[in-house]
Order: structure tokens, then sequence, then C-alpha cells
């Protein structure tokens, strides 16, 4: 019954135009107009089913440094900006950022209820701010690429002082598998390769820029670079292969 009850909850989403921030939710490009503007120039969830708002976590907010709100403000106004194009608005919008985004995404037939009201986003579940993934996603439709700040906190540790290398995966995996949702729909990761070009201090901010290489039927191939906030040292690169999935795939159905 649940398990009907998720489904028809995830499709029903879809068919209304649910802006994803997990797996579920997606916004085709080549489909679909994306949701009208709003003040923050933010990608909007327009069915959510709860009564509260989620929080976003792509907001800035106290452990965020001067050169982690200045990215912020930069891309921000890229947002803002209008272009001939588009007569009003430019191709930029942030993307919000929840730690959960469908309550009823069991994860597969055998979550618990206990786990299903426990689980988090990976990247969102730890509450004190600054300690582990601040993020915030800008999204390019034009392009067809996004770009992450990212300020790596203190229990991402892995060398000494820098970042662990799982932990870049995770931004990686988490940067280009967003891009492939809202290129191609819900999801999956099939493959992901990873060099490490060189380390990543502990709570600097770096640039994730991911692109469309390319589309082949359900295949979506995103590319990936790491970089210091001024782009001039290249820390890591990537590409991710994303396989498109039905919902029903998330459901053991
Ligand atoms: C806004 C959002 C916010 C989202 C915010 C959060 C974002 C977080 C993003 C995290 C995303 C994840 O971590 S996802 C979790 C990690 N990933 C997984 O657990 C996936 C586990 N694997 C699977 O479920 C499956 O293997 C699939 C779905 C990937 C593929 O299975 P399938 O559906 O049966 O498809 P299959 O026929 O095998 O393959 C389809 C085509 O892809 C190719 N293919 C499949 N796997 C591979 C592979 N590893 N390497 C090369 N090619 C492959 C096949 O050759 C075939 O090509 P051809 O013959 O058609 O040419």
């Amino acid at each position: 019954m649940m398990l009907r009850q998720g489904l028809h909850l995830v499709r029903k989403l879809y068919r209304d135009g649910f802006k994803l921030t997990g797996l579920a939710g997606r916004q085709s490009l080549g489909q679909a107009q994306l949701p009208a503007p709003q003040p923050d120039r933010a990608l909007t969830v327009s069915s959510w089913p709860f009564s509260s708002p989620p929080r976003d976590y792509s907001l800035p907010n106290e452990s965020w440094t001067p050169e982690m709100q200045r990215l912020y403000d930069h891309y921000s106004a890229l947002c803002e900006a209008e272009t001939e194009e588009e007569k009003k608005r430019g191709p930029w919008r942030r993307l919000p950022s929840y730690n959960r985004t469908l309550k009823y995404a069991t994860g597969g037939r055998c979550l618990s209820k206990v786990l299903q009201a426990k689980a988090r986003l990976f990247t969102r579940n730890i509450e004190e701010p600054g300690a582990s993934f601040e993020y915030v996603v800008f999204l390019n439709k034009q392009e067809k690429s996004c770009v992450c700040v990212f300020q790596a906190g203190h229990l991402l540790e892995g060398p000494p002082g820098h970042v662990h290398g799982g932990a870049i995966a995770t931004i990686i995996d988490s940067v280009t598998g967003t891009l492939a949702t809202y290129l191609s729909g819900p999801v999956m990761t099939a493959n992901l390769n990873i060099n490490y070009r060189s380390p990543i201090p502990l709570g600097s901010v770096v640039l994730v820029h991911s692109a469309l290489e390319k589309v082949e039927g359900r295949k979506t191939s995103i590319s990936c670079r790491v970089t210091s906030s001024d782009g001039g040292k290249l820390h890591t690169d990537a590409t991710g292969l994303f396989v498109s999935i039905n919902v029903g795939h998330l459901f053991g159905a």
C-alpha cells in the first residue's frame, strides 16, 4: 500500500512539474520551460506536499567564508542578469537544495519506517553549519552546464589538512548527477571516472564546473572540473555516465 502511494505521489509530482532537488524530481530542459522566476531567482518546489516549507540548504549561513559569499554573490548576480534572447531573465538559476526531497522515496521495498523517517540526503545530513558540505549549484540552462561553489568543512578531512577523496567524489557525483537529472530526467550514476590532480585544502572554497558532453539513448555523459576559486588551479577532473531510469526502479517495481 505504502509503495503504491509512494509511486503515485512521485508520478503526480512529475506530472505537475515538481522542481527537483533529489533523484526523483526532474525537469527536462529540452522538453519543458523552467518555472516562473522567483524573487531570488531560485528554482522552486511547486508541489511540495507537506505543510511547512523545507529548509533550503544552499542559502548563505554564518559558516560561509568571505570567498564563498563573494562567489555566491557573483553567480547570484548572473541570475539577475537580463539578456536579449530572454528578454527578462538570463540563463542562470540558483538551485535550491533540501535534505530530503520525497519522504515517500523509500529507496526500496525493504526500508523500514524508522529508516524512512530518518533518511537524509548524504551531502545535507549534518546540521552544524560549515562542518561538512557547504555548496550551492547554479545552472546555466542555455549552455547545459552548471557551476557549484563548494566549501569543504572540517569533517571532510582525508590527508591531514586536505579534503578526503571520497568527499570530492561525493560532491562531483552530486553536481554531475544534478545536471544530468535536469537535462535527462530521473537518472542513476552508472560510472564515475575521477582524476585527482592536486589536493584541496580543508576549509577552502573551490568551483565544481560540470557540462553536458553527450546524450545517447538512455545514457547522459557529463564532464566535470574542480578548480580553485579563481580558476587558476585544477584540483580534479572527472567524467560521469548517468543512465535514465523509470522512477519505479527506486521502489523495486
Ligand atoms: C536535481 C537533482 C538533485 C539531486 C541531488 C542529489 C544528486 C545525487 C546524485 C547521486 C547519484 C547516485 O549516487 S546514484 C547511486 C549510485 N548508483 C547506483 O546505485 C546505480 C546502480 N546501478 C543500477 O541501478 C543500474 O546498473 C543502472 C540503472 C545504472 C543501469 O541499469 P539498467 O537500467 O538495467 O540499464 P542497462 O541496460 O544495464 O544499461 C543501459 C546502458 O547503459 C550502459 N551502462 C550501464 N552501466 C554502465 C557502466 N557502469 N559503464 C558503462 N556503461 C554502462 C549499458 O551498456 C547500456 O548501454 P547501451 O547498450 O544502451 O548502449
